[in-house]
């Protein structure tokens, strides 16, 4: 069976790493350099890296060239999230060297755009669903789009080819995650599925771990690991076993 990969996060806001309480705005708790945690978690051994443009996502701004640099950084993969919305931000998250990208507003707003970014670029998109209940939320999480299923069925029928599934009510909060509803996601899909939010501690990951022969391919790791509820190198000798 294959092992769970986890994706330390890096979220940058205003040139700062922070962690978001539900990914809401104000709530940040700020972690200092966004490039010297990418490489922290480099160090200790991951193969992914997951980095966010949270000001990007929420309309504030970007961080553009500190993304650029810190992907440029990293031997490891990248998955970029945030703001990728068009055709130009699209390239510029791309022109990154980064290993694929988060759509997460434009599958809501844009899907004509989002079928043919599909088509072109095959597994280096990804779509982000940030679900509260089963309702998708874009715009930095602060507006509704619409349903998961049919949002899933559409995007599987267009060839996405892989989900980042979070649950806004758990992101942020060392709650645990949602394993409801990664196992209903995977039940309707048969794409890789990435868990992001509430990961709390090592059990949790070895929860997400038992979900691998149902489609979970990875989980996202954020404020467990800024707030030291385990080490990186805890957490994947974790999911090694
Ligand atoms: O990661 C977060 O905490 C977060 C909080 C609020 C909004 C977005 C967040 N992150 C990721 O950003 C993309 C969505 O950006 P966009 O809608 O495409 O501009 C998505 O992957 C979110 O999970």
């Amino acid at each position: 069976m294959p092992k769970l990969e986890l994706l330390p996060a890096v979220d940058v806001r205003d040139g700062q790493a922070v962690r978001l309480v539900h990914g809401e705005s104000g709530s940040e708790t700020s972690y200092g350099s966004p490039l010297e945690a990418a490489l922290a978690w480099q160090s200790a051994g991951a193969e992914w890296l997951h980095l966010v443009d949270l000001d990007a996502a929420f309309g504030t701004g970007d961080n553009r060239d500190l993304i650029a640099e810190v992907t440029g950084a990293m031997d490891i993969k990248v998955e970029l999230s945030g703001g990728i919305r068009d055709d130009a931000s699209l390239a510029a998250a791309l022109a990154t060297g980064c290993r694929r990208v988060n759509l997460g507003t434009a599958a809501l707003e844009s899907p004509e755009w989002v079928a043919k970014v599909i088509a072109e670029h095959g597994d280096k998109i990804a779509v982000g669903l940030d679900v509260r209940g089963t309702t998708l939320r874009g715009r930095g999480w602060t507006r509704d789009g619409g349903d998961l299923y049919e949002t899933l069925a559409r995007l599987d029928a267009e060839g996405c080819a892989r989900y980042v599934v979070t649950d806004i009510a758990k992101d942020g909060t060392l709650e645990g995650p949602n394993l409801g509803l990664l196992r209903d996601v995977c039940a309707v899909t048969d794409r890789p599925v990435v868990a992001s939010g509430g990961v709390s501690s090592l059990a949790d990951l070895r929860a997400i771990s038992l979900l691998v022969p149902e489609g979970v391919e990875g989980a996202i790791v954020g404020k467990a690991l800024y707030a030291k509820e385990f080490t990186l190198e805890e957490a994947l000798k974790a999911v090694a076993a």
